[in-house]
């Protein structure tokens, strides 16, 4: 286990920057996501950390020692990707054990050693199952148990829940934060999806064309996006044009509504319930923002009906112009 400290990292293909001047600093036993849409150039760091691809400028170190000239086979990471490539003709144990066995790890202690991830991974007693006989889920597991294995010093994931359907995927975050909080392993988790990124990191890395948009945890980042790009693609979609002002973000939680008074007039063009809470949909010139209460504990209006919207301003801030 170790930090690893990414510095003015550069890497083009041709002549496109995939990535411009990254620089993160991922503490040892620290768990990142690494987030943005397609093409932002999640997977290409990934690549770099693990030596698949080299950068062009800037330095990967890992523990200190940079890994620039360091190949791939010899950086000690761990390795899960949506893509498992498991080996269909051996079994869930020899699978977990072949890169021990690589290593050079006797046969007995490696099998020790299978029972132990097996068990971990929440596969006790399956060593001996054919992979083409689990599910999906529980091949992502055996993924996971062979990565750890090898004791990686860093553990690198590249969006691989996203082939599993959202009941399993939930399951596998609940156990993949568990087995890294238990091995302490620094890990770092490349997603497109916010939520994913919101229940399973310590920090979240916002990525948009190959630049870093803000690193923060979860909660920092949920209540002090630093721009518009990061409001808007963790979901706070209420962003307000202001005249000679810089535009706000506000939560929709921290909107209120009130039948009079003064400040912004909207109209209601839509609302429903979900289990306790109330969603409303609130049109202000051609802008629509979204607003949420705990039902039952604002006033009540009709659809339709003209309001006044006012907020808290600690739950509001000013984005760069
Ligand atoms: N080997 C390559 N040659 C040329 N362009 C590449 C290569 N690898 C990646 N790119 C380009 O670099 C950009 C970043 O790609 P990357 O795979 O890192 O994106 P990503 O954020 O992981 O996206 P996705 O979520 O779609 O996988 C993309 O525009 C991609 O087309």
């Amino acid at each position: 286990m170790a930090a690893l400290t990414i510095t003015n990292l550069r890497k083009s293909f041709g002549t496109f920057e995939a990535l411009k001047d990254i620089s993160i600093a991922v503490e040892d036993g620290e768990f990142i996501c690494l987030l943005g849409g397609s093409g932002c150039g999640k997977t290409t760091l990934l690549r770099l950390i693990a030596g698949l691809e080299i950068h062009d400028e800037g330095d990967i170190r890992l523990g200190g020692k940079d890994l620039t000239q360091v190949p791939c086979h010899k950086r000690n990471i761990g390795m899960v990707f949506q893509s498992l490539a498991l080996f269909p003709h051996l079994n869930v144990g020899a699978n977990v054990a072949y890169g021990m066995r690589l290593r050079g790890t006797s046969a007995d202690a490696a099998a020790t050693e299978v029972d132990r991830l097996l068990d971990m991974v929440g596969l006790a007693g399956l060593a001996d199952r054919a992979i083409t006989a689990l599910s999906g889920g529980q091949r992502q597991r055996v993924a996971i148990a062979r990565a750890l294995a090898l004791k990686p010093a860093v553990f690198l994931m590249d969006e691989p829940f996203s082939a599993l359907d959202a009941g399993l995927r939930d399951q596998m975050q609940k156990e993949v934060k568990s087995i890294q909080r238990e091995f302490g392993v620094t890990t770092v988790f490349v997603t497109h999806d916010q939520r994913e990124a919101m229940a399973l990191a310590d920090r979240i890395v916002v990525m948009n064309g190959g630049k870093i948009e803000q690193a923060a945890s979860p909660e920092d980042l949920y209540s002090r996006p630093a721009t518009r790009f990061v409001a808007e693609f963790i979901g706070i979609n209420n962003i307000i044009a202001r005249d000679g002002q810089p535009p706000i973000a506000v939560r929709p939680e921290a909107i209120s509504l009130a039948a009079t008074g003064t400040g912004p007039q909207g109209q209601i063009i839509r609302q429903r319930r979900l289990g306790a809470l109330l969603e409303r949909e609130i049109r202000i010139g051609d802008q629509t923002l979204h607003q949420s209460e705990i039902a039952g504990s604002g006033g009540s209006f009709d659809d339709g009906a003209r309001v006044t919207l006012s907020w808290d301003t600690a739950k509001a801030w000013a984005l760069p112009a």
